[in-house]
C-alpha cells in the first residue's frame, strides 16, 4: 500500500512538475524554477529519508526563502495563471487552444501600413494575435468589433486622428480587424521610459506570450515591435517584415522557444545600431 501511495504522489507531482515546465518558454524562468523544484525535491527527501532534523529545518527555510524569492519576480506570470483558474480557461493552461491564425499577408499590410503611418508622423498601435486566449475581459476597454477584411487602406482611416477609433489599439484576430479603439493594461514598466501607448504593448505582451504589438510613435515615427514584455525598438520596416514572418512561422512548430530565441537575437547591439541609423527621419 506505501509504494502504491507513493509511486501515485510521485507520479501526480511529476505531471504537475512537467505541465509546470512546459508551460513556461523563457530560458532563465524555467532554470529559475528548475532549480526551485531541485531544492523542494531534496527537501522533501531530507525530511522524509534522512534523520537530519537541523538539516531539514535549514533546507525547509531556504525553499520559504526561494518560494517567496520566485513569487516576487514572477508575479506577473503567478498572476496569470491565478486569473486563468480562477476564469476557468484550463485549456489555455494546457496550451491547447489557438484561435487568431495570421498569414504572410497579413504581415505585407501590416509593414505597409506601419511604414505609411511612420512617414505621416501618425501614432498607432496594432495587436498581432498569433493565436492565443485573448478575451474581452483581458482588455480594459475592449473597443468597437469590427470585424473586417484587413487592408493598408481602412488601417490607416482608423488610425486617422480625425475618426473616434484613433484612440487605442487596433486588434487583428485570423487576417481579420477584429476590433479598433481597445484600451490594453498598461505595464508597469518605468513610465518614465515609456509613453503610454507604448506601456500598453508592454502591459498586453507581459500577458499574453502569443500577441505581439506594433507601436509607430506619433512623436518621432519610430516603430517597435513588442513581444513578451520586450521591446525591440527602434527597427526598421524591413526588419519588422522579418521578425514578423518569423513569428508567423513559429504558429507551427515549436514556436514559442523559438520566437524568444529570434527577438533575443535582435537584441543584439550590433542589429539595434543597425536599424536606428536606417530608422532615423
Ligand atoms: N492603455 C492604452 N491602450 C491603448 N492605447 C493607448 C493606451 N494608453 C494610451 N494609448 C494611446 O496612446 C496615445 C497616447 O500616447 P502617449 O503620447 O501617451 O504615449 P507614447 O508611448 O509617448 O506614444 P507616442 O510616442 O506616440 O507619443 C493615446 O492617444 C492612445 O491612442
Amino acid at each position: 500500500m506505501f509504494w502504491l501511495r507513493l509511486s501515485f504522489d510521485l507520479l501526480f507531482a511529476g505531471s504537475l512538475g512537467f505541465l509546470l515546465l512546459g508551460r513556461v518558454t523563457e530560458p532563465r524562468t524555467l532554470w529559475l524554477l528548475r532549480g526551485y523544484l531541485l531544492l523542494v525535491a531534496v527537501a522533501w527527501l531530507l525530511q522524509r529519508y534522512g534523520d537530519l532534523p537541523l538539516t531539514s529545518k535549514l533546507m525547509e527555510a531556504l525553499v520559504l526563502v526561494c518560494g517567496l524569492a520566485l513569487a516576487i519576480l514572477l508575479q506577473g506570470e503567478l498572476r496569470r495563471l491565478m486569473e486563468l483558474l480562477g476564469t476557468g480557461r484550463l485549456d489555455v493552461l494546457l496550451g491547447s487552444r489557438q484561435t487568431g491564425r495570421q498569414d504572410s499577408s497579413t504581415v505585407d499590410i501590416l509593414v505597409d501600413t506601419v511604414g505609411q503611418l511612420s512617414k505621416r508622423r501618425c501614432g498607432g498601435l496594432i495587436v498581432l494575435d498569433l493565436g492565443s486566449d485573448l478575451r474581452p475581459e483581458d482588455f480594459l476597454n475592449p473597443g468597437i468589433q469590427i470585424d473586417a477584411l484587413l487592408s493598408v487602406d481602412l488601417m490607416l482611416n482608423l488610425f486617422s486622428s480625425e475618426t473616434p477609433l484613433h484612440d487605442g489599439a487596433v486588434l487583428l484576430q485570423a487576417n481579420r480587424i477584429a476590433s479598433a479603439g481597445v484600451i490594453l493594461p498598461l505595464s508597469r514598466q518605468s513610465i518614465t521610459r515609456h509613453g503610454t501607448r507604448h506601456l500598453a504593448a508592454l502591459g498586453l505582451t507581459e500577458r499574453h506570450e502569443r500577441c505581439l504589438c506594433v507601436v509607430v510613435s506619433e512623436e518621432s515615427g519610430t516603430i517597435s515591435l513588442a513581444c513578451q514584455g520586450k521591446f525591440e525598438r527602434p527597427i526598421t520596416r524591413e526588419r519588422l517584415r522579418a521578425l514578423l514572418g518569423e513569428a508567423l512561422q513559429l504558429q507551427s512548430g515549436d514556436r514559442r522557444k523559438r520566437q524568444a530565441r529570434t527577438l533575443s537575437k535582435a537584441q543584439t547591439a550590433g542589429d539595434l545600431a543597425e536599424a536606428s541609423a536606417k530608422n532615423r527621419p
